[in-house]
């Protein structure tokens, strides 16, 4: 083998070459604004997906000839793109609004400096080529107080992350403030232990942190249980106090960015749940900004619907009239006004265009109270993908391809075109659909008998009709333990659901269930599905967490041409960029489904909604005319400790009365 350059000469090289690659990318950058001045005088949308596809796959193809892989070749153009596409918006936006053209942004924000917010605020200055003059605040009050009162320019506050979902105090904030959100802005939250220079992860015995990041920090925290947990208002307050302690016994989590400015250093890195961590922040000014025509846009609105049955949905089906795609629906209660909330909701338009005018005058007409909060250009750039053909990649001929059922509204049998009466699905004292609702408590197993009977008695009196037996292969001596558990539920007049979790659990659950239920992982499992179709009984059909609701009712579909027409749909949440661990009820799904098809839909939120929530979504589901809920009593009992009666009665008063 010959004798390799020496690594230093190497190393000078590759040195060499980034500097040419990044004057190269600081080139195309200021090309791209050249685009953006062309596209201010045409008229041009900013986003030109066509021109992104021929790019990539030019890039692709010239990638390949010299040895580079198409994933990588694409990975890269997604940033170079995405970062692009950004400047072009935060030029064209600065362009419509010149009296937000400064040298200088003062940004109130959370903490101090080397916090997230600091971080997202000082992204948010960059991309404008703006210097900033930071204002580190202790709450969201002080925040928004600082820009009210003009001794900022800028508020930013954080609205949500992946990992731990909404940030309520905000949206609570957002009901009483006179401000307008004027941008968004989401970083990557990469969670770090930082502690001082010279200590290693087994020195550190307190940890200070912020509570967010302690929630999204979770897994990793519990499996280090010999920390001692510090409470801190703020990241940066953390690194503050690791920076002055001078103790190598202590540590932050914060991120590597900021931990630099203390002088701190990563003992450990990737400390998230999510592998994808990343918060969202709003930016909140004194006056409302304009968006011109060709950037993508978001209207934030707040409103309080009337509390007679169907409000919600009305309103809703007021932006479906309307083509509004609403991206986002958090519910909040009104302080003084116990089991009253105002709803936040996040459309995709922009405040002057005609559908959005038309839409917010008829919502104004049938809600109790309405607000815009503003209109801001949309921070998020949904990468461009190649289809295999033009990533010249063949396609895995081996893999099953069953085609998906086209959606042809008058052949599929779920669809209201195809049965014009609502299915209405009734089992013993259990009728779902058409007007009734019914609810379903989820016990898991393993569980002893006599547990069980006192269970099954408490659930009836609660005003349960139906129990869905979960974990079958959990239980040792099966086929007389159901037999005993179906006997109990039967003395109380409740319905058996077992819940099909593994291609084992089916033989079983036909044999001994009133009702059967297939779990969201086995929802693509054609041969589930059909034989679930063959059955006489009742199924429920979980939604798989990564599937659309064109999957779910595809899936629901090949049930119904089986022959049992017998079949209740549920939603248990879904995967989405918002949430982690725990997944996102999609109640706008609810909609859609209820508007698509006659089948009943039960909702399930015990999984992605804090058991003290589940009262008011029993309410929401309600109004969103779910056809009733389902309820993992494990999941809630944790959250009341033991004592869920109370709640349970709350959350089944709202959703009967
Ligand atoms: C630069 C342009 O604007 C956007 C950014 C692109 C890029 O960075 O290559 C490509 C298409 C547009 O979505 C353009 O239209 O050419």
């Amino acid at each position: 083998m010959n004798k390799p350059q020496p690594l230093d000469h190497t190393r000078e090289q590759i040195t060499s070459l980034d500097n040419d690659l990044l004057a190269l990318l600081a080139r195309r950058r200021e090309l791209s604004l050249d685009v953006a001045r062309s596209k201010e005088v045409d008229v041009r949308p900013i986003r030109d997906t066509i021109r992104e596809k021929e790019l990539l796959s030019r890039l692709v193809k010239q990638g390949r000839e010299q040895g580079l892989d198409a994933h990588y070749v694409i990975s890269l153009y997604q940033s170079i793109i995405e970062d692009s596409v950004l400047n072009q918006q935060a030029y064209l936006h600065g362009r419509a609004n010149p009296e937000t053209q400064q040298q200088q942004y003062c940004i109130a924000y959370l903490g101090a400096r080397g916090s997230y917010s600091y971080l997202a605020a000082s992204r948010y200055c960059d991309r404008r080529q703006v210097e900033m003059q930071d204002l580190g605040c202790q709450s969201f009050d002080e925040i928004v107080e600082a820009v009210e009162s003009g001794h900022a320019d800028y508020g930013f506050l954080p609205i949500e992350n992946t990992s731990s979902g909404s940030i309520n105090e905000v949206y609570d904030v957002l009901q009483h403030t006179s401000l307008a959100i004027v941008g968004e802005t989401t970083i990557e939250v990469g969670h770090c232990l930082l502690a001082n220079s010279g200590s290693s992860i087994n020195d550190i015995k307190t940890v200070y942190a912020h509570p967010q990041p302690i929630s999204q920090c979770s897994r990793y925290l519990s499996q280090h249980s010999e920390f001692k947990l510090e409470y801190c208002s703020s990241s940066a307050e953390a690194m503050e106090m690791v920076c002055n302690a001078n103790d190598n016994s202590v540590a932050a989590i914060g991120s590597a960015e900021g931990g630099a400015l203390y002088q701190l250093e990563a003992v450990e890195t990737g400390l998230a749940n999510q592998k994808v961590n990343q918060s969202r922040f709003i930016v909140v000014a004194r006056k409302a900004v304009e968006v011109p025509s060709q950037l993508p846009a978001k209207c934030t609105l707040i409103m309080a619907t009337g509390q007679k049955p169907g409000a919600l949905v009305e309103a809703l089906l007021v932006l479906k009239a309307r083509n509004l795609n609403m991206s986002k629906l958090e519910s909040r209660p009104i302080p003084g006004t116990p089991w009253e909330e105002m709803f936040y909701l996040d459309i995709d338009a922009n405040l002057s265009s005609e559908p959005m005018q038309a839409a917010l005058k008829e919502l104004e007409r049938t809600t109790r109270f309405i607000k815009v909060l503003g209109c801001y250009p949309c921070e998020t750039v949904k990468p461009t993908q190649l289809s295999n053909s033009q990533l010249m990649i063949e396609p895995n001929t081996s893999k099953s391809t069953t085609a998906p059922v086209a959606i042809d509204q008058k052949q599929q049998r779920f669809s209201k075109q195809y049965k014009n009466e609502l299915t209405q699905v009734i089992c013993g004292q259990l009728t779902l659909g058409n007007g009734s609702l019914g609810a379903v408590a989820q016990v898991q197993l393993p569980i002893d008998l006599q547990q069980f009977e006192q269970m099954a008695k408490e659930l009836k009196e609660s005003g349960f009709q139906a129990v869905v037996i979960q974990g079958l292969s959990q239980q040792s001596d099966l086929i007389s333990s159901i037999e005993k558990f179906k006997h109990a539920l039967s003395q109380f007049n409740l319905i058996c659901i077992l819940a099909i979790e593994h291609e084992t659990d089916l033989s079983m659950a036909i044999q001994f269930a009133d009702v059967v239920m297939l779990a969201g992982n086995l929802m693509y499992n054609q041969a589930i599905l059909n034989q679930l179709g063959s059955l006489l009984v009742p199924v429920i059909l979980e939604r798989n967490a990564m599937a659309s609701v064109d999957d779910l009712l595809n899936a629901a579909e090949e049930i119904l041409s089986q022959g049992n027409q017998q079949l209740i749909l549920c939603e248990s949440g879904v995967t989405t960029l918002n949430n982690s661990g725990r997944p996102s009820l999609d109640l706008a799904a609810l909609v859609e489904i209820k508007a698509l098809s006659h089948l009943p839909v039960i909702v399930n939120p015990s999984y992605a909604i804090d058991a003290e929530q589940l009262p008011t979504f029993a309410k929401a589901i309600k109004q969103l005319k779910g056809d009733g809920v389902m309820m993992n009593l494990s999941a809630i009992e944790p959250a009341t400790q033991g004592d869920s009666s109370m709640l349970i009665k709350a959350v089944l008063g709202n959703l009967y009365h």
